[in-house]
């Protein structure tokens, strides 16, 4: 359920209170969003201080939810539809049109069987994944910021109404469809319109002259705020928005192919056209051999249906999306299915520090003033005027929400709360409708300049306040308080005295902050130039605060150097505050390197080309958000996936560049989470590693059920080589539908099975796999087809062999039906398919580990994989024991002694497999 257009509700409403859609929708058709504002607010009936909490849920039972629905009731059929017109699913009906006019019906209709259960799988399973894919919107909550009851408050997107009054700011989504009435936006309204240049909207008379798309005081849902911020009334919701009306509402999340997607399905064909190759080669092979012409057809057509290996796609995209689901669960919401795969293959992660190393709960323990320093943590009064000031000053230049009863963390950036506690502490607490109301102009923070401003009136006078980065406050101050509070000259004394103390706080890991003022002279007007605002400001101190790491991280940090991946911060803080929190850590422990915002500006691509392809993990301090996208472009082109980490607008850009963009969930602006690939729902560095642990299991998963797949081919088509290379002095030692009975009834449980494998041993320990490294690769099919087939298909054929020897038979001794060895021969056959079921057990356990020894993952650890067995042996045994299926098989009863010929196989196929991974794991 979703409010905004990047994931859309999936899942029919059928809310018992759901509104009646006509009623609502006049309700959103009749209002005029150009009428003068008041005359809007009287058809909205509502104000300015906005809707009462009341009103606004009984107008949210009349409009219904914020949401944008989908349809999906009709689309399954067309989905479904598809299924059978795929290439491989026209291939095997070819084959079943073919085999009913060769005259072998139970065939032709064991084939469309195939095509039947492939379909409905298939189906099932896609639609399972993009369920999946879906249902993370939920775990993507957005919450907006609106006026109820003249109290700013923030509430669940879906609940906006008509009549709200919502505050939108820099980084918002718009959710509804809104008339500014203060302040003015810079808006991308490329998601509507097309058009890539921001537009700017503001408070104004309507103009009725424009298109509504164009007028200049209305803004739209589905569009981007990238700056400014205003209040605005909302005039239509959902599905009465612009956006719902247009019907950009087929948007989906991403479903393009992933690139395992696309070597599987290449793999696929390559595989598809052998098997029809080999079948058609059969042919004339069979007929030289003594089968009749339509024996042949049908056992070429077998030979081909059980060597296309049609489950292997969705098998994949499901394995894909239950990673996807698995991953929203350990707090990590992921957009694509592709990007599990590419998460497996991530060799560097770019992180920010605040909030994603550290907790991004600060508090002030430190504070400087010319000639006198206090220690907050252990000071428990601090009676210097001077300080106070600091700290009311400080306090006062904030937009943040302190906490409340409602709302127990306050609101807005934790720097700024910090502060407003800092204030509490020394006596000189700010509210916020104080401050609110005494505030004339902002000039808000901002990430190149480094440092905020406000303009208020105080006691009749205008102040304004500054708070900021050392380097950057310092150039706009010219003196400073002396400990008698006179002012004096910023001296070189004063500025080496300053330097090192800022030198020492970082050296502890605390954000330091410099803190600034000026008096307007009486009849001076608000200034709107910002240059001319921030000079000639009094310096009055420093404040420093903690913000320590997260728990948890210092391991994410160790686990990550364990895989191969390296990891560079790249931050707006000072680069010794952001290098100590780094070395907390353990960043950089085999070298760690701080880089400077104008170092990394002097620096040419080539240089940092040679910094980055250094061994050591790096500082990026004091960086513009866009020089994250020249980092991101730089390690990209060296061949690295990165992982990269961001939180605001300006970081949308590096967000899509890199191979998968992290945004996080609670911190983050809309924008950052829009252009992200990922979505840390705890913002917490921890989660991307777990997540690249959980991208590199589903990608070993995806191995080893291709790994099972392949193998069983070998033993399939060796029996038909050699009954064809015997000239049919061998006869035939599997029917073809023992053939599709493999197929489409012992394989496919223990295959998904393998899908949900727990992460082996030591995963996190190799390297990250290079990004050209496919998932079918020559090892794999060595091991598929030589080691596990090739010893499987051994196995069987001496077991058959063995069958049909002991009842005395000799090479050329008819077995058809009425001659004395007839019923040997059955049973000979009997083996050869449980044999093959046999050394499919073996090929499961061995295919659970792709190094490690099973032993190390114990027999028992995936359940869903013995289940499978369990109901492969079920099966098996109805094949060969139940009269109705024996005829329809052409199976015999085996007697026990016979079934003790197979019954070691399973350990033999695996036993030879764990033997070469011990001799692999000593050769390393
Ligand atoms: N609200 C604020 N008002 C004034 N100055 C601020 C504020 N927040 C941060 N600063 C200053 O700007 C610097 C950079 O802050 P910014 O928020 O860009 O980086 P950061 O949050 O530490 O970085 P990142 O999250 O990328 O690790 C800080 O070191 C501090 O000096």
């Amino acid at each position: 359920m979703v409010v905004f257009p990047h994931a859309v509700e999936a899942v029919p409403r059928v809310d018992v209170d759901q509104p009646d859609p006509d009623r609502a929708a006049d309700a959103g058709e009749s209002v005029d969003e150009r009428r003068p504002l008041v005359d809007l607010f009287g058809d909205l009936r509502t104000s300015r201080s906005g809707l009462s909490e009341r009103e606004a849920a009984r107008r949210l039972v009349v409009y219904g939810p914020n949401t944008l629905s989908r349809r999906t009731g009709r689309r399954w059929p067309r989905e479904l539809l598809g299924q059978f017109t795929q290439p491989l699913a026209i291939l095997l009906a070819l084959a079943a049109v073919l085999a009913w006019f060769g005259g072998s019906p139970a065939l032709a209709v064991a084939v469309v069987a195939v095509i039947l259960l492939n379909a409905g799988f298939a189906f099932v399973q896609e639609m399972q994944a993009e369920r999946a894919v879906e249902a993370l919107a939920a775990f993507l909550p957005s919450t907006t910021s609106v006026l109820r009851d003249g109290v700013r408050s923030e509430i669940a997107a879906r609940d906006l109404v008509p009549g709200d009054i919502l505050i939108i700011a820099e980084g918002d989504r718009v959710c509804a469809d809104a008339r500014i009435i203060d302040g003015s936006l810079v808006l991308d309204l490329s998601a509507l319109t097309g058009e890539s240049m921001p537009a700017t909207r503001s408070a104004g008379p309507a103009d009725a002259g424009t298109s509504l798309l164009e007028a200049p005081d209305l803004v739209f849902c589905g569009t981007t705020c990238t700056g400014g911020e205003a209040s605005t009334v909302v005039t239509r919701t959902g599905m009465h928005t612009e956006l719902g009306r247009i019907a950009a509402l087929s948007q989906r999340v991403s479903t393009e192919r992933s690139p395992l997607e696309q070597q599987v399905r290449r793999a696929t064909w390559i595989i598809a056209v052998v098997a029809v190759i080999v079948g058609v080669l059969f042919l004339p092979v069979g007929v030289w051999a003594g089968l009749g012409w339509a024996a042949a057809i049908s056992f070429s057509i077998g030979l081909i249906v059980a060597n296309v290996p049609e489950g292997l796609l969705p098998t994949i995209t499901l394995a894909l999306a239950a990673g996807v689901r698995d991953l929203a669960r350990r707090g990590a919401v992921v957009k694509r299915l592709s990007a599990v795969e590419t998460l497996g293959s991530t060799t560097v992660i770019c992180t920010d520090k605040t909030g994603t190393l550290t907790e991004n709960r600060m508090r002030v323990t430190q504070l400087w003033l010319p000639g006198a320093e206090y220690d907050t943590t252990t000071t428990t009064t601090v009676d210097d005027t001077r300080a106070k000031a600091l700290a009311a000053t400080a306090a006062a230049c904030t937009t943040a929400q302190p906490p409340t009863e409602a709302q127990t963390a306050g609101s807005g950036d934790p720097t700024e709360l910090a502060l407003l506690r800092l204030a509490e502490e020394l006596h000189v607490a700010v509210t916020p409708a104080g401050r609110d109301a005494a505030r004339r102009a902002v000039f808000h923070f901002d990430a190149h300049l480094k440092r905020m401003s406000t303009v208020d009136e105080d006691a009749g006078t205008l102040v304004i306040r500054t708070k900021g980065a050392l380097e950057t406050v310092l150039p706009c101050c010219d003196q400073v308080l002396d400990p008698q509070g006179r002012l004096q000259p910023l001296d070189d004394g004063i500025r080496l005295d300053l330097q090192h103390t800022l030198d020492r706080y970082a050296a502890r890991g605390l954000r330091v902050l410099a803190v600034a003022a000026r008096t307007l002279d009486h009849g001076q007007h608000v200034p709107t130039d910002r240059q001319q605002a921030e000079s000639g400001l009094t310096l009055l101190g420093l404040v420093a605060m903690v913000d320590p790491p997260r728990a948890g991280v210092a391991a994410a940090v160790a686990a990550a150097h364990r895989a191969g991946i390296r990891i560079h911060v790249i931050t707006g803080d000072y680069g010794p505050t952001a290098a100590e929190i780094a070395r907390q850590v353990g960043l950089g422990h085999e070298g760690r390197r701080i880089v400077a915002g104008d170092e990394l500006d002097r620096l040419t691509d080539s240089e940092l080309d040679t910094i980055l392809a250094g061994g050591d993990e790096i500082v990026f301090a004091r960086v513009s958000p866009e020089a994250k996208l020249r980092i991101c472009e730089a390690l990209r082109a060296q061949g690295e996936t990165v992982a990269m980490t961001g939180d605001g607008v300006n970081d949308a850009p590096a967000l899509r560049h890199a191979d998968i963009g992290v945004a996080m969930g609670r911190s983050g602006t809309d924008v950052a989470r829009e252009a992200a690939t990922m979505v840390l729902t705890d913002d917490n560095f921890a989660t991307i590693v777990v997540a690249v642990d959980a991208g590199r299991r589903v990608f070993a998963n995806v191995r080893k059920f291709v790994l099972y797949i392949f193998a069983h081919a070998v033993p399939e088509v060796v029996p038909f080589l050699i009954f064809a290379l015997s000239g049919g002095a061998i006869p035939l030692p599997l029917t073809v539908l023992q053939i599709l009975a493999i197929d489409l009834g012992t394989e496919t449980l223990p295959a998904l099975a393998l899908g949900r494998e727990p992460a082996e041993p030591g995963l996190m320990d190799r390297p990250p796999r290079p990004r050209a490294a496919g998932v079918i690769d020559r090892a794999l099919l060595v091991r598929a087809w030589l080691l596990l087939g090739g010893v499987s298909a051994v196995l069987v054929m001496g077991g058959y062999l063995f069958t049909l020897w002991r009842a005395g038979w000799h090479p050329g001794d008819p077995t058809g039906a009425g001659t004395p060895l007839h019923h040997a021969y059955l049973q000979a056959t009997t083996i050869t398919f449980a044999g093959i079921v046999a050394c499919q057990i073996g090929t499961a356990f061995a295919a659970r580990t792709d190094r490690a020894s099973l032993f190390t993952i114990g027999l028992f650890t995936n359940r869903f994989l013995l289940w499978g067995i369990a109901f492969e042996l079920v099966f098996t045994a109805a094949v060969i024991y139940t009269p109705p299926l024996q005829d329809i098989f052409g199976t015999a009863a085996v007697s026990p002694a016979q079934l003790a010929i197979i019954a070691p196989f399973p350990v033999v196929v695996w036993g030879v497999d764990e033997l070469v991974r011990w001799a692999r794991r000593r050769a390393v």
